[in-house]
């Protein structure tokens, strides 16, 4: 069976600690490709999620310290359980307060992918000192930088840009799908970090579950461009386009070089 019918008959259960910028949108956009999602930011029920989710993300946008204390006990829970992590380290560098908490849980958490922009992998490398907000701020996706990330954490990397990577360290693959109107909405990759969370529970190699994800992605992204006008109607678009999106669909027009 293919990925993304397998999701669609599991139906994974996906508890995600968001931002409030990105909350509905990822909700939205992980019901579409066929999961149930859950949003919670309480530390009171976050071991209780962590531990019976499919897969669990933590999302730094709009930290407090409430998220915090939550993304660390359910990535705790949720390593405890055997269920697969995926941090989104939105902004590391760009306060003390978010890089200390990026750093707990990198150092306590065992995560399944690390999904970022090329900005933020490259503050995790230590190659570049800081990223000023959500948006990254280099436009080059070095596959080594990602991959020096991927042994120094031993985990998955999907580092986001015109090309994605992905890489576990070992294997590299440069994913090729996309559209730049993503660029143009807010949350998109937000939405990719969930998004690879169905992804990661159905596909136990997490370097194949990755590249499988963010080229399903990229390929609903260029199909929602062929009906929208602009970033407006490209959100609706996008959402449209993953709930049609089908494996067959995905092998007709991924585009990805393994190095
Ligand atoms: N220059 C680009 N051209 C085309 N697609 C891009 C480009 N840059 C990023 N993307 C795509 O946009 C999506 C989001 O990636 P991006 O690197 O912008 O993440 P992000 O900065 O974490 O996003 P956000 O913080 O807005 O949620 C990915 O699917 C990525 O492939
Ligand atoms: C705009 C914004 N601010 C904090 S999180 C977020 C969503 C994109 O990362
Ligand atoms: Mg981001």
């Amino acid at each position: 069976m293919g990925v993304i019918a397998k999701i669609k008959e599991d139906k994974p259960f996906i508890f995600n600690i968001t931002n409030e910028v990105a909350s509905n949108f990822a909700a939205n956009g992980l019901i579409a490709i066929g999961a149930s999602p859950a949003m919670s930011h309480t530390p009171r029920e976050a071991k209780d999620y962590g531990e019976i989710a499919d897969a669990v993300v933590l999302n730094l946008g709009t930290l407090t310290e409430d998220r915090g204390e939550a993304m660390l006990k359910a990535g705790k829970a949720a390593n405890e359980n055997g269920i697969p992590v995926i941090l989104d380290p939105i902004a590391v560098g760009g306060t003390d307060f978010r890089t200390n908490i990026i750093n707990e849980i990198l150092t306590t958490v065992k995560l399944a992918a690390i999904r970022a922009n090329a900005g933020e992998i490259a503050v995790l490398a230590g190659t570049l000192d800081e990223a000023k907000g959500p948006d990254s701020i280099i436009q080059e996706n070095d596959p080594e930088i990602a991959k020096t990330v991927a042994k120094k954490y031993d985990t998955v990397v999907i580092s986001t840009g015109e090309v994605d990577v992905v890489t576990d360290g070992e294997r590299i693959a440069l994913c090729k799908n996309g559209h730049e109107m993503l660029q143009n909405i807010t949350a998109s990759g937000c939405l990719l970090s969930s998004f690879v969370g169905p992804f990661v529970s159905v596909v136990d190699d997490f370097y194949e579950a990755g590249i499988y994800a963010v080229t399903s992605y990229g390929i609903a992204a260029e199909l929602a461009m062929e009906k929208a006008a602009g970033p407006g109607t490209f959100i609706p678009a996008l959402l449209d386009a993953l709930y049609f999106l089908t494996d067959e669909k995905v092998e007709k027009y991924k585009q990805v070089q393994e190095l």
